[in-house]
């Protein structure tokens, strides 16, 4: 069962309790949901099936100190191993702490809890409760005064009270951060809406200015739990225990990196619940993609199969100033397996290229106009005996660019993957609303300036909502959406969402795209259809990055050409 979700650098590190999970990067089954699915998932577990609120809130507390004990013991077993003093023994850990061998190494922990008024509020008392049982100490800052709580959050703040746990209301009782280790956020969950006011949002500012370790109770106080986004202020957490399921803003930048480690602990709704929501997405990983996706990981091929079984792949793509684009995607779509592959070119550039991919077949195009209406015919009786068009990676901008991607676009009866100045051409000329919905799978791989072109948004609206963004336009158009950046989201027309956590910030190096949607094509030539190509594709183009990022002394020096290598 999956229970971990690391955000490191820009990998989602999935972890299992099997025990193999911290090597199997990548691996199981992670789905997520949004907060409003969320509400829906407690109430059915609360007045359906009848297991009490408090129930849920208890069973978060003990998830929530588990993690705070498990992150004291490693922050002691880094230091000790830092300082050269022999290694102390890692603690073999259950769900919770009871099996600490020896309890005093917490003594001089010392957390504070901040208490929103809401259920958040209650977890994070529930969670006070098994600290102090740990040997923790813990002093709880209240943001509101009884009055304002909710039932449940009231009902856990009396039993704190006759527990005898040190409490504070903010604003009233002087507090001095500096006796603290650490500080759990149990200010807002997901029944936060807009920038936090008031004390709440005094609290946030006065714990990141601390620069104690955070534990975040199910997301960070001002994290947007659907899209990632983040309010003001936001608070800046080293580790995130999301409750119950994950939420899809931690998927997402900038929410995924206020949240530090994501950890998805279960809080005891049922599992047959669960299974009753449709997720608003998945994490992609090799469980998902074979079974949300039907892709076999490892690439298995017929002992009987030749160059005609794994297809043949037109990239149309290139012009003087911009070369490299048309053979990195070609070489890329050989190297991602496909049988054959055939760089269409304009004429007066391919004297220049010739030989330098021998595995490659160049088709000069457009005689001395080069792009333009009469290219794309030639293009198109190139694609009769061809699986697939790839169209963009350095077209530049031409006279007759809409006129040359609209024949392709309406003439092209294979699959079409649309990258870079297609993708502007394509908002140029109106954008998708403007053009005939194509029969055949159509791939459109826009990094987010791309995208906020073809949207009519901006680049800072788009990032705001990946997620919704890619899903809505994915479902209006009937096509299928790579929006590319870190945690690239793919959209299918049917409007599941694959979020990929592959990838490094080395491959945000000119080229690394045009690589992508060759691998891509060279996905769709074998026969995938266009989600299955997509996800597949992001996630092989993601672990080549890290791989050729890993041979250098640093991902800076990552060219696009060295993920080609990695594949
Ligand atoms: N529904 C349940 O019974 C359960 C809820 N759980 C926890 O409860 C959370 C959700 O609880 P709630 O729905 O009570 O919501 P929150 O605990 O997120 O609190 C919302 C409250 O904060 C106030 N608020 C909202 N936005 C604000 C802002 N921007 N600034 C200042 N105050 C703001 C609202 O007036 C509201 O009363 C989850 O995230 C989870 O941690 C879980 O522990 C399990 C069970
Ligand atoms: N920080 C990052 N982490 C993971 N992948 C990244 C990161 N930055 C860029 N990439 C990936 O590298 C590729 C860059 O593509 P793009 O922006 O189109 O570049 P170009 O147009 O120069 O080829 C995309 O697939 C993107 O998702
Ligand atoms: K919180």
């Amino acid at each position: 069962m999956i229970d971990k979700v690391r955000n490191m650098g820009n990998g989602l590190h999935v972890e299992d309790r099997s025990g193999k999970g911290n090597r199997s990067r990548r691996r199981g089954v992670l789905q997520f949901i949004s907060s409003a699915q969320m509400r829906t998932l407690d109430e059915q577990t609360i007045q359906e099936i009848g297991l009490p609120a408090a129930v849920l809130i208890e069973n978060a507390g003990r998830a929530i100190a588990a993690e705070v004990v498990r992150f004291c013991l490693d922050q002691k077993v880094h230091k000790v191993n830092r300082g050269g003093q022999g290694r102390l023994q890692r603690r073999i850990w259950d769900e919770y702490p009871n099996g600490v061998s020896n309890p005093n190494s917490l003594e001089l922990e010392h957390w504070l809890v901040l208490v929103g008024k809401g259920n958040n509020g209650a977890d994070g008392i529930a969670a006070a409760r098994y600290l102090v049982d740990s040997g923790l100490c813990v002093t709880l800052l209240y943001a509101t005064s009884e009055q304002e709580m909710s039932i449940e959050t009231l009902a856990q703040a009396a039993i704190a009270q006759k527990l005898g746990i040190p409490s504070k209301l903010y604003g009233r009782d002087d507090l001095a951060y500096g006796q603290f280790t650490g500080i759990i956020d149990a200010l807002l969950g997901t029944g936060s809406r807009g920038n936090p006011r008031g004390n709440v949002a005094e609290m946030i500012d006065q714990a990141n200015l601390t620069g104690l370790p955070i534990m975040c109770a199910d997301i960070p106080s001002g994290v947007d739990a659907d899209t990632g986004a983040l309010y003001h202020p936001c608070i800046q957490a080293r580790v995130t225990l999301c409750l119950g399921v994950l939420k899809a803003g931690l998927t997402q930048y900038p929410g995924a990196h206020a949240a530090g480690t994501v950890v998805v602990r279960s809080i005891g709704i049922p599992a047959k619940l669960a299974a009753n929501v449709k997720p608003a997405g998945f994490v992609l990983t090799d469980e998902i993609l074979e079974r949300e996706l039907g892709v076999d990981p490892a690439r298995l091929r017929d002992s009987d199969g030749h160059k005609g079984t794994y297809g043949h792949v037109l990239v149309a793509a290139g012009s003087s100033t911009m070369s490299g684009a048309g053979l990195l995607a070609s070489k890329a779509a050989l190297r991602a397996g496909c049988g054959l592959a055939t760089w269409a070119l304009p004429e007066a550039l391919a004297p220049h290229v010739a030989g330098a991919v021998p595995e490659l077949m160049l088709a000069p195009v457009g005689g001395s106009m080069g792009w333009g209406a009469a290219a794309a015919h030639e293009v198109l009786r190139l694609l009769e005996t061809r699986d697939v068009l790839a169209v963009g990676p350095g077209l530049g901008r031409f006279e007759e660019e809409g006129a040359f991607l609209r024949a392709l676009w309406e003439g092209a009866p294979r699959p079409l993957v649309v990258d870079a100045d297609a993708l502007n051409i394509l908002a140029a000329a109106g954008g998708l609303a403007a053009w005939k919905r194509r029969e055949s799978a159509t791939i459109l791989t826009p990094h987010p300036g791309e995208m906020a072109r073809l949207a009519g948004v901006s680049t800072a609206e788009v990032q705001r909502d990946r997620l919704g963004l890619a899903r809505a336009f994915a479902l209006e158009h009937g096509i299928t959406l790579v929006l590319k950046g870190s945690r690239t989201v793919v959209a299918a027309p049917d409007g599941r969402i694959f979020v990929n956590t592959t990838g490094t910030p080395g491959m945000a190096t000119g080229g690394a795209g045009d690589v992508l949607t060759g691998i891509i094509a060279g996905q769709l030539a074998q026969g995938l259809s266009a989600e299955q190509a997509a996800a597949f594709g992001v996630h092989l183009h993601g672990l080549a990055g890290e791989r050729a990022a890993a041979l250098r002394n640093s991902p800076a020096s990552l060219l696009a050409g060295d993920i080609i290598e990695q594949l």
